[in-house]
């Protein structure tokens, strides 16, 4: 579904990223495990086209995503919920789950079902709707990045630390939210980053290693199940 192949990216003229290879599956919860400053959001980052690459490929269903801006990336069904949320303080909830089916110029109707989607799998935003996203807790606003993320995840869904700093009950939530979603969007793939292994043993079906400045890029030995 999404082959990253020996792709190289440099920020501020170091590399960050080097012949970083793998491969993620429909219907697959990939979990990629690095220390702080492995270079994980970095890697999010350059599949959305946030950061540009210096060299290698990221082939979404057989096209080559790489030369291409972030925006026309955009309509390529990759959800992405970034670690620090980045949710609009002034705009609602909603508003704020809303806006990337806005930005891709989506109908009412589909941007409607998407919606209900979304209310489906998280109730708890249904309810908080209303709120102004500067009113929502961290661990809930993790959850609003949650549901933004999933209006465009129609192939692949992107989850940076998305455990970080929640309190261990709202970590429970998110966790069963995760199962249910592997549930309901049984052809998804699932992409989640962590520093910690243990966080994310129930729903990985495979792991990935970013080691040592995010040079390396391997598959863990024991496949970690529920
Ligand atoms: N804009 C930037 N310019 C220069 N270097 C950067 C930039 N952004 C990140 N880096 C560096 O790239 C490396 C990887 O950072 P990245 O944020 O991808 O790591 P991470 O694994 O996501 O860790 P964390 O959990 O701390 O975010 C770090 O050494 C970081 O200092």
């Amino acid at each position: 579904m999404l082959t990253v192949s020996s792709l190289d990216v440099s920020l501020a003229g170091a590399k960050i990223l080097r012949d970083v290879t793998f491969s993620l599956k429909p219907g697959v919860t990939t979990i990629l495990i690095g220390r702080n400053g492995a270079g994980k959001t970095t890697l999010l980052r350059a599949i959305m086209g946030l950061v540009p690459a210096d060299s290698g490929s990221i082939v979404l269903d057989g096209k080559d995503i790489l030369p291409l801006a972030a925006f026309a990336r955009a309509p390529a069904g990759i959800g992405y919920a970034p670690e620090d949320r980045r949710l609009i303080p002034e705009f609602s909830v909603e508003d704020n789950i809303l806006l990337p089916g806005q930005a891709l110029k989506l109908s009412r109707a589909e941007i409607k079902r998407r919606l209900e989607k979304v209310y489906a799998l998280l109730p708890e935003l249904h309810i908080m709707r209303a709120r102004p996203g500067n009113g929502v807790s961290g661990g809930q606003g993790k959850m609003v990045a949650l549901g933004r993320a999933l209006m465009v995840a129609e192939k692949l869904l992107m989850l940076d630390e998305p455990f970080q700093g929640l309190a261990p009950a709202l970590a429970l939530d998110y966790a069963r939210t995760l199962s249910r979603l592997r549930e309901t969007m049984r052809d998804l793939a699932l992409f989640i980053t962590e520093s910690s292994p243990n966080l994310l043993k129930s729903v990985a079906d495979e792991t990935l290693l970013i080691e040592r400045g995010a040079v390396n890029l391997q598959p863990r030995e024991t496949q970690m199940t529920a």
